[in-house]
């Protein structure tokens, strides 16, 4: 999982999590139950591991991924937020990219034991900071339940006066045995490619036989997927779209923080809000959540 994160235990939190920290000095939330285990660091609030008892690892990290919170951690589950990609030109195109959420120290605010699991809650308020790079108020919480199932879900709350529109993702890295293994279903009838920029059919089941980095705009709300050992259902609650992106050899070998030969064992299936994204009324809130359950 972890091995090159060198984490260095600081104390039991409950039963079940552990406080750590890296050698640069970011803190992780370790956590190992009667289900499975997860590692999930407060930098980004980001799900780096997740392995439930008898499965292969889920997530697929980056062996070269920066660890000092100098960039976004590479692999695992980045929260995209309040933007996908690079933002529109009235928030300004000079902005991160994929937004701020995962390159922001979040708060812990609660662990809780349950029967199926732990549910750890992670939480990201405005600051002078953020209104500089966004000009709105929020609460934005992160809940992971940890257990033979994984659910995460991104809840934001308006906290300002004036609505807000927000896009983004739970930009999911999945291991993968090879590209041969990988077949996804239920991603509907079209896509947008953002390697062409054109909008394109999908016919049946996507195999991933090239590089692509696609917006499936109609997906079902369960995608099913094979990895080359399990096989995964991926429940997306109030996404819009699901996008899925290999960079294959060239453009991978262009990313200093992607180890180049490993792009094929990964894919990215991320449940997304894009497009138009979701409008947030002040005082109200909206939860974008993705559930994954093995089928087999
Ligand atoms: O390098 P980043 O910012 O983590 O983004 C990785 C990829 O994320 C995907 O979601 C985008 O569709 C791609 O275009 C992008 O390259």
């Amino acid at each position: 999982m972890l091995q090159n994160f060198n984490l260095t235990k600081q104390k039991d939190l409950t039963n079940h999590v552990t406080l750590a920290t890296g050698s640069a000095g970011l803190s992780y939330l370790l956590i190992k139950n009667d289900h499975a285990e997860a590692a999930i660091s407060l930098f980004g609030a980001h799900l780096m591991h997740y392995q439930a008892n008898g499965k292969h690892p889920l997530l697929w990290m980056s062996n070269t991924s920066a660890q000092d919170g100098s960039k976004p951690f590479r692999g695992g589950v980045p929260i995209c937020w309040p933007w996908f990609g690079p933002a529109s030109a009235d928030i300004g195109t000079d902005k991160p990219l994929h937004g701020f959420a995962r390159i922001n120290e979040w708060k812990l605010e609660g662990i809780s034991e349950n029967a199926d699991g732990t549910l750890i809650h992670l939480v990201l308020e405005s600051t002078e900071k953020t209104r500089e790079l966004w000009p709105h108020d929020f609460r934005l919480e992160f809940e992971v339940q940890v257990g033979a199932e994984l659910t995460m879900s991104i809840t934001t709350t308006n906290t300002g006066s004036s609505e807000l529109r927000y896009r983004g993702a739970l930009h999911t890295y999945f291991d993968t045995l090879n590209t041969e293994s990988v077949k996804i279903s239920g991603l509907g009838d079209r896509f947008y490619d953002k390697l062409t920029q054109s909008e394109r059919a999908q016919d049946g089941d996507l195999l991933l036989t090239e590089g692509m980095d696609r917006i499936y705009t109609a997906p079902a709300a369960a995608v099913t997927f094979t990895n080359g050992y399990e096989t995964v259902q991926l429940n997306n609650g109030n996404a819009n779209s699901v996008v899925v992106w290999n960079p294959w050899d060239k453009i991978a070998a262009n990313m200093p923080d992607f180890d180049s030969d490993r792009w094929p064992t990964m894919v990215c299936i991320e449940t997304a809000v894009t497009g138009e994204g979701v409008v947030v009324a002040a005082g109200e809130e909206h939860t974008l959540s993705a559930t994954l359950r093995y089928l087999a």
